[in-house]
């Protein structure tokens, strides 16, 4: 990325790899990269996939150090329900679901709004979502530093339901507790207050 003056050029010069890139799979696919739907496909999908991987170029850290508070709160802050949208790094097709998160407060609150910016920019690269849990659950961790955080992530995979081994009703949930949440009692008020069935 050096060689670029910005990160426009560098986006541009990535995007035009990208477009190339799907011109030579709509001809290995046996379609017509000249007809008039697809003349502008590989374009429309070099677009895409930059917006659904732009977390690589973003960074967690400094969104949730943008908006931290002194607060003497200290009880459980949840936020729950936060939509996400990623791709499995294993067929790069989407996994999508919903994201339930929890805080203590350690002498500071973050801005609402910052934890699930967290969350996208995690989700926007490749992932298996265990790695998606951790990184949005050490991210919180260390850079609020709470008394406890917990992040609990029920997700659907595409590459099990449109291919593989084609089921359509699954769901995976993987989940992570730092702190006092890795005490039974606080870890289970979490899970009843967001309504998961773990507890
Ligand atoms: N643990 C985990 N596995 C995932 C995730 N997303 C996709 N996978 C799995 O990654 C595995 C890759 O297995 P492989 O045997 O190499 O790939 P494959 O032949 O396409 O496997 P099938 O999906 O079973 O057809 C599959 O079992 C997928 O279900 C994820 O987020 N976490
Ligand atoms: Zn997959």
């Amino acid at each position: 990325m050096a060689a670029y003056q910005n990160l426009e050029e560098y986006n541009k010069e990535i995007s035009d790899e990208i477009k190339q890139d799907y011109e030579h799979i709509l001809s290995e696919i046996g379609e017509d990269g000249s007809r008039d739907g697809l003349l502008k496909t590989p374009e429309r999908a070099a677009k895409a996939m930059l917006f659904l991987t732009q977390g690589y170029q973003q960074d967690p850290v400094s969104i949730l150090e943008g908006a931290m508070f002194k607060e003497d709160y200290d009880d459980m802050v949840i936020i729950k329900n936060i939509e996400l949208y990623s791709l499995c790094e294993h067929h790069m097709l989407p996994f999508f679901g919903k994201a339930h998160i929890a805080y203590i407060p350690n002498g500071q609150i973050v801005g609402l709004s910052k934890i699930p910016r967290v969350v996208d920019v995690f989700a926007r690269r490749l992932q298996v979502q265990e790695r998606l849990t951790h990184d949005i659950l050490e991210c919180i961790n260390t850079t609020l530093k709470p008394k406890g955080v917990a992040v609990v992530i029920e997700a659907a995979h595409m590459c099990m339901m449109m291919r593989g081994v084609q089921k359509q009703n699954s769901v995976t949930t993987t989940s992570g507790f730092r702190g006092q949440f890795e005490k039974i009692e606080t870890r289970n008020e979490f899970l009843k207050l967001i309504g998961s069935d773990l507890s």
